[in-house]
């Protein structure tokens, strides 16, 4: 297996039908704009899909499930136990994103990379464990080359099955426990930020707790040779990531290459965004980001995307559960831009 695919280039995007709809929302029987972002959705949906009048049936979503050697520094107010629980929980339906899954008629797939418990056969749930979870990357780098290599090639085949079913978004989300670690640490070493800045609650550590986090994560950078030089992206990833945050990053590098839409989730997922950028930037034009989480350093990796998050609810659940909550927004966006009358059809007066 290599990685040579990794690098190349993403789809182009599809101006001529931008300029379309740019052209359409124009005509819409509403002041120029008056639709807000609801407006640009429409627009980057229609370059994305080649249409003058995109439409958003078929989501894909992908949950990439593994565990992190580093929950044994005591990192999260859950057990470790947790991550092969909920992927269980997943495919039995009781989980947040699979409540929002069947609400938005969504296929949803579980891919474990490496629960360290291993998860008796389940419909939904593909067993492609790599490990028994990350190695502790407060000691020892958190896989090897040929895992990482594996990972990102697992959120690759993710993104080819998506685009195969002819789905026209995807969705891509995580659960391990102890993974707000990797996803700071990784953030700290792509962005040369501190640990104390980034660091957060994960799943509602108090103020001590996440000081503890911050500390590890600080050992760790320190102990990898991370700070304040120029390392590779893949390298960082292979050092502090995690299975499921490597598979989405090659997931949405993928999806990318194969004119695939991503809806980012929160702050695990924008890091894997981030990760992915770093890797081949042209991923970002195929990037829309559904929210604003609450975890601390969410801000921080938004920004360095550039990205402006359509929601902010104070969420902070990974799964992909934001961005499923942000797809009837784009559904709206599209209905609105193909159901409105222009002036002409509605014998409206247009501005002076
Ligand atoms: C029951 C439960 C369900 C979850 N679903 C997502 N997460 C989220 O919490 C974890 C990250 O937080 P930390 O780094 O503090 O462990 C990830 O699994 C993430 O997906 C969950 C966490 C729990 C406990
Ligand atoms: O924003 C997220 O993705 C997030 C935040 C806290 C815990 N789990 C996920």
């Amino acid at each position: 297996m290599d990685n040579d695919w990794l690098q190349q280039p993403c789809a182009v995007l599809h101006e001529a039908a931008r300029s379309a709809a740019l052209a359409r929302q124009e005509q819409l029987t509403k002041p120029p704009g008056a639709l807000g972002r609801l407006e640009d959705i429409a627009v980057q949906l229609a370059a994305w899909q080649g249409v003058a009048q995109p439409t958003l049936q078929r989501i894909h979503i992908s949950i990439f499930a593994a565990d992190h050697g580093v929950a044994e520094e005591g990192v999260s107010l859950f057990p470790q136990a947790v991550t092969a629980e909920m992927v269980r929980n997943f495919a039995r339906g009781g989980a947040a994103i699979s409540v929002l899954a069947r609400q938005l008629n969504a296929d949803l797939e579980v891919i474990n990379l490496g629960t360290v418990t291993a998860v008796e056969p389940l419909p939904g749930v593909r067993d492609e464990r790599i490990a028994a979870g990350t190695a502790n990357l407060a000691r020892t780098p958190a896989m090897t080359q040929a895992q990482c290599t594996e990972a990102l090639q697992a959120g690759r085949n993710a993104a080819v099955r998506a685009k195969h079913a002819d789905a026209q978004l995807f969705v891509g989300g995580e659960m391990g426990i102890a993974n707000t670690t990797s996803a700071s640490a990784l953030a700290c070493a792509l962005l040369g930020e501190s640990p104390h800045n980034l660091a957060g609650r994960g799943t509602g550590l108090d103020a001590a707790g996440v000081s503890h986090k911050a500390d590890v994560i600080a050992a760790a950078l320190v102990l990898h040779g991370v700070e304040g030089v120029r390392i590779e992206a893949q390298e960082i990833l292979r050092r502090l990531g995690g299975f499921e945050i490597a598979g989405l990053a090659g997931a949405y590098i993928a999806a990318a290459q194969l004119g695939l839409p991503i809806l980012v989730d929160g702050f695990i997922s924008s890091v894997a965004a981030l990760v992915a950028v770093r890797i081949n930037p042209s991923a970002r034009a195929w990037m829309l980001f559904a929210h604003t989480s609450a975890e601390a350093g969410h801000q921080r990796v938004l920004s360095a995307l550039d990205a402006q998050p359509l929601l902010q609810l104070g969420m902070r659940l990974g799964e992909g559960s934001g961005a499923a909550v942000a797809v009837p927004l784009l559904q709206l966006a599209c209905t609105l831009h193909s159901g409105m009358a222009t002036f002409a059809e509605a014998g409206v007066s247009e501005q002076h």
